[in-house]
């Protein structure tokens, strides 16, 4: 996709002033052509340019995009996003790799430009954002609590940005309600057998060929278990909450983290 195709874009849909203008970042891939897609199906929607990684960020500028999706990968999306604040525009980010560290520097980036709003999404579809309110709500109420993420394995990252945000809002959970990590989570262990400690919280990353995006959160106590199990068969389950998002995102300004704001959830 050279800057040029990405031009093109813009010449070639009608203009209309009513629609917001939407760029894609990372088209090629498997979310951003899906995204690029749902966008050009979306109401009050236009797509202006889909940009890869060998085109110039300026390219965004160019098409006047109101608003940009990144779904590219966690080394360039805080440099992806840092440019589109500087230069006015809102961003839907799914991409993966936002610590504590990169939230905090964006808050601070967008204090200095107040009318842009980014909504940084570790998962958008519904049934995952339930599924981490819902893991978040038992979390107190159980001896131990362990996250099994299960992906394709042409992932880059693991565990999941799901995963992780999950283990953070159960670890979070817990411990306001004085209850502490699960037995023996804490414990050193050597081979990594126990899988990864995010928040005080197990979390234990399958790859596998034929697999989509799934999760489990596993509670249990003395004689029972509580499973919390979601699955994203296909990558369009994740496209109603993009378009929401592309929506929201310019009356919401500054951060917000997960799409659970934009939301009625009534939880
Ligand atoms: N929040 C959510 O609901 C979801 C998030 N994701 C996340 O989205 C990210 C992308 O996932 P996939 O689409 O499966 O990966 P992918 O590897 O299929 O696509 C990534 C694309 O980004 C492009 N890219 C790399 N550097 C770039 C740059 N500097 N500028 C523009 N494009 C660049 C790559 O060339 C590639 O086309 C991952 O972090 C993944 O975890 C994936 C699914 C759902
Ligand atoms: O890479 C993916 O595929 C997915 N990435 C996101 C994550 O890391 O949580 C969301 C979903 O799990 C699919």
């Amino acid at each position: 996709m050279t800057e040029r195709t990405a031009t093109e874009t813009t010449t070639a849909a009608a203009t209309s002033a009513s629609e917001l203008r939407v760029a894609v970042l990372g088209a090629r891939g498997r979310m951003g052509s899906e995204a690029a897609q749902a966008v050009r199906r979306a109401d009050g929607l236009q797509l202006v340019a889909e940009l890869d990684h060998e085109d110039s960020l300026e390219v965004l500028v160019a098409a006047d995009a109101q608003v940009v999706i990144d779904f590219t990968v966690p080394s360039v999306t805080e440099h992806n996003v840092r440019f589109a604040v500087e230069h006015g525009i809102h961003c839907v980010v799914g991409t993966t790799g936002w610590d504590h560290e990169a939230l905090d520097r964006t808050r601070a980036l967008l204090a200095r430009h107040p009318g842009v709003g980014v909504l940084i999404a570790p998962n958008f579809s519904i049934g995952a954002v339930l599924a981490m309110r819902f893991s978040a709500q038992a979390a107190r109420f159980f001896e131990s609590v362990e996250i099994v993420e299960l992906h394709h394995p042409d992932k880059v990252d693991a565990p999941s940005g799901t995963a992780a945000r999950t283990a953070a809002l159960v670890g979070e959970a817990r411990r306001a309600a004085g209850v502490g990590p699960s037995p023996d989570a804490t414990e050193q262990d050597p081979d990594g057998a126990r899988g990864a400690l995010v928040d005080d919280v197990r979390v234990h990353s399958v790859r596998l060929r034929g697999l989509v995006a799934h999760q489990e959160t596993l509670l249990g106590s003395l004689g029972e278990q509580l499973t919390i199990r979601h699955d994203s068969f296909d990558r369009v389950s994740f496209m109603s909450g993009v378009v929401l998002g592309v929506r929201q995102v310019v009356s919401h300004p500054g951060l917000t983290h997960g799409l659970d704001d934009y939301l009625d959830l009534g939880l």
